[in-house]
């Protein structure tokens, strides 16, 4: 199966998916591999708010990020074009998955093991211990597990195409998505058959 280009002017790739799915890691193998930019929305959102996620998330809620996150997904979509990473949660705004159509979107999968033995050790706010639907307490696996069972449709939905990356590596997921996509490195040479 390859994937359409929608044009010369759009990124080659967005990639979404939940926390740990590896959006990030993936997203620079595969910008390395074909010799374009990478961009991380998260990492927008801190340089333009001169602060980290974390901090945002505390000083300023929830809503105050998925609104800036909407406007810098906007403005990479238009601007970029690489490989763009989305934030795990971005596309569960409906701005986001507005501005999303018409372009190649990939879907990093993760088991809930997997994915939270990648991140368990880092600060995802939304994984702090706290109550979550239906508890009164709720532990950051608990978290990760509850919000990747609400999100996982709409990741699906979103996507062109879904790679699971359980106990795969970066460079191979970036080799696949490549391949599927058919979009190869700026300096390769066209497959245009055996030179007669
Ligand atoms: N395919 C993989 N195999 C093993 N470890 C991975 C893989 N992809 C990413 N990781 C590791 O998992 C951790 C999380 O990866 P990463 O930050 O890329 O996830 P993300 O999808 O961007 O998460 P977020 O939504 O929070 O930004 C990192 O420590 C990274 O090295
Ligand atoms: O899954 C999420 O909602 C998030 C994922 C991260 O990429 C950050 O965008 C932030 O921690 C929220
Ligand atoms: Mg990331």
């Amino acid at each position: 199966m390859t994937v359409e280009p929608v044009s010369d002017h759009a990124p080659v790739a967005v990639l979404i998916g939940f926390m740990g799915a590896g959006k990030s890691t993936v997203g620079v193998a595969l910008a390395d591999l074909l010799g374009v930019g990478f961009c991380d929305t998260d990492h927008e959102i801190e340089a333009r708010a001169g602060r980290s996620v974390a901090e945002i998330f505390a000083d300023e809620g929830e809503q105050f990020f998925r609104t800036m996150e909407a406007q810098v997904v906007a403005d990479v979509l238009a601007t970029h074009l690489g490989v763009i990473a989305l934030g795990g949660g971005a596309v569960m705004t409906p701005a986001v998955r507005a501005s999303l159509a018409g372009h190649r979107v990939v879907h990093l999968a993760v088991t809930p093991e997997a994915g939270f033995a990648r991140v368990r050790s880092s600060q995802r706010p939304l994984l702090r211990p706290g109550p979550v639907a239906g508890t009164a307490e709720a532990t950051p696996e608990d978290r990760y597990r509850a919000l990747l069972t609400e999100r996982a449709t709409t990741y699906h939905q979103v996507a062109d195409i879904t790679t699971d990356t359980t106990g795969r590596a970066p460079a191979v997921l970036a080799d696949e998505i490549a391949r599927v996509l058919g979009v190869r490195p700026a300096s390769a040479p066209r497959d245009e058959g055996l030179p007669q």
